[in-house]
């Protein structure tokens, strides 16, 4: 099996801060997610400072377009994002509109399936009109509330589509193994990493747990 690959989510306020988790867990994990209370604290300069401090990692900025998909991505891309998050409940031409940017820079579309209700439809439609990630998220509000991403990481994988799948919502690592063998491509930690007593430590327990699972 694919070893899936790890993104840290990076969801600090501070620039500084943000940057030092970065420097802390890079060895250990493929992708850096600007989270979205961080990429709108701090803004295009963040993505720059990663884009030029870490040219060979994936860069993921976590934007949760709602509208102006086009318009609001272009502006990322054009910083060094790799991938951009539209939100699936925006609908179709926003998503059309974050991957008209995507495809300027040659770069991806995640889509974020967060409270989507009909969640196989919008990620069919979506991968059709070519998203290339679809992410299967239960956000921190819903994880307080006792919800888990697994059942709806389960039906999205199920699907059998061409585009990679990401999960994020509270994987730690006793959950690891049930997310590589439930199909993910994508894992996503944040606070199981950024809570550690050592972040370095749990990030690379992280990747020794997917290695392990991914066998
Ligand atoms: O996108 C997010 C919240 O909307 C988080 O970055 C994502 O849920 C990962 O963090 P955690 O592992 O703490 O759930």
């Amino acid at each position: 099996m694919a070893r899936p690959l790890i993104q840290m989510a990076l969801d600090s306020l501070d620039f500084n801060q943000t940057v030092a988790l970065a420097d802390q867990v890079a060895p250990y994990v493929d992708i850096f997610e600007i989270g979205t209370p961080c990429i709108k604290y701090n803004g295009v300069n963040l993505v720059k400072e990663l884009r030029q401090r870490y040219p060979d990692k994936l860069l993921l900025v976590d934007l949760k377009t709602m509208d102006a998909g086009e318009y609001e991505a272009g502006a990322f891309y054009a910083a060094g994002a790799d991938i951009c998050t539209v939100l699936g409940v925006s609908g179709l031409a926003t998503i059309g509109g974050v991957i008209k940017a995507a495809k300027k820079y040659a770069a991806e579309v995640q889509v974020d399936l967060i409270n989507v209700p009909n969640k196989g439809e919008c990620a069919r439609e979506s991968a059709k009109l070519g998203a290339q990630i679809m992410g299967v998220h239960t956000g921190l509000d819903a994880q307080a509330a006792g919800q888990t991403p697994f059942t709806d990481l389960a039906e999205v994988a199920n699907l059998g589509l061409n585009v990679r799948v990401s999960v994020a919502g509270g994987i730690k690592p006793a959950t690891i193994d049930q997310t590589v063998k439930a199909g993910a491509n994508i894992i996503v930690v944040g606070a199981a990493i950024y809570g550690a007593p050592s972040p370095a430590e749990a990030a690379r327990e992280i990747r020794e747990l997917v290695d392990v699972a991914a066998v």
